[in-house]
């Protein structure tokens, strides 16, 4: 595998100071030199600047909505140069609001990619519904052509396109949506898996049905969104949002393990680590140590061997 990783130490999705730091602790816990001791070759591309906008206005709920737009201009340059360069690309967050650039980045090079949604949360809410208008709930609203019509104009978003549909998205681990949130996902008939269907089908069924609703039968390039929320506290409690009944770290694994065995994966973003969110260094070095398992798994890291 030849993989590209970019650092975005960016928290202007949300509230919570620490997520910037996200990168930094990824690499010090050593994914590059873990990704390339199991054969990939890697190119750091660094930490992009992602500074606050000067005299940057709320809109409505929306806080910092010119430093949130710009931060993802640049971040969707930045992955544009990636798959240029015929890599992989791993985005590290910083706040799963970064997902606007790193998807709207790689569309640009794969128009018909599709998107794997992995978090507890649907992240689809609009600036208009959003509860707390933080804008890391709201990236796939921005993403989707069915629902252009319900995103106002904002400062700095207008560079912004809507690059999928809802046939194009399969979300996994959902266990802690807003209401208008639900009846977005359920009116646009976005497939999604939560914990209920988890327990149901378990995780083997579902990364079947992914495949067979995304690409199994016509090949395209996957983007995978991870939010490490999406694990169990109790395995990754230093971020944000945390949700219980979340996925084991075992479940949390093979969802990158069968996205690997693909041989599509063409960019991933590894969201929402916290630091500052951990109690104790256990529950920093728990947290941090799950999100570089991911990465590798998606990269070829097998527990087969
Ligand atoms: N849906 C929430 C949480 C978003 C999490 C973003 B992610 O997935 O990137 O971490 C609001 C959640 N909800 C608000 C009311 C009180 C309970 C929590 C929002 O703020 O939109
Ligand atoms: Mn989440
Ligand atoms: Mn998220
Ligand atoms: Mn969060």
């Amino acid at each position: 595998h030849s993989v590209g990783i970019i650092g975005a130490p960016f928290s202007r999705g949300q509230r919570k100071g620490g997520v910037e730091k996200g990168p930094d602790y990824i690499r010090t816990a050593g994914l590059i030199e873990k990704l390339q001791a199991q054969g990939c070759q890697v190119k750091d591309y660094g930490n992009l600047k992602l500074d606050d906008v000067p005299n940057d206005e709320p809109f409505g709920k929306v806080r910092m909505p010119k430093t949130v737009g710009l931060a993802n201009q640049r971040l969707a340059d930045a992955v544009h140069t990636v798959k240029k360069e015929g890599r992989a690309c791993v985005v590290l967050g910083g706040d799963h609001s970064l997902a606007i650039g790193s998807i709207l980045g790689h569309a640009r090079s794969q128009r018909d990619l599709c998107l794997v949604w992995v978090d507890a949360h649907a992240d689809i809410n609009t600036p208009l519904t959003s509860p707390t208008g933080n804008v890391h709930g709201q990236p796939v609203s921005y993403l989707l052509k069915e629902l252009q019509s319900k995103i106002p104009v904002m400062p700095g978003f207008s560079w912004i396109k809507p690059c999928i549909t809802a046939k194009d998205i399969v979300y996994i681990g959902l266990r802690d949506l807003d209401p208008e949130e639900h009846y977005i996902v359920k009116n646009l008939g976005i497939k999604s898996f939560s914990m209920t269907e988890l327990d149901r089908l378990g995780m083997g069924r579902v990364m079947e049905e992914t495949s067979d609703h995304l690409f199994s039968k016509v090949k395209r390039p996957i983007h995978l969104s991870y939010d490490i929320d999406a694990l169990d506290p109790l395995v990754a409690p230093a971020t944000g949002t945390p949700a219980i009944g979340g996925l084991t770290y075992r479940e949390g694994i093979y969802v990158a393990e069968e996205i690997c065995k693909t041989g599509l994966l063409s960019a991933v973003d590894l969201v929402e680590v916290n630091p500052s969110r951990g109690k104790t260094e256990e529950e920093i070095r728990s947290t941090v140590n799950a999100a570089v398992s991911v990465v590798l798994s998606c990269f070829g890291q097998a527990r087969e061997g």
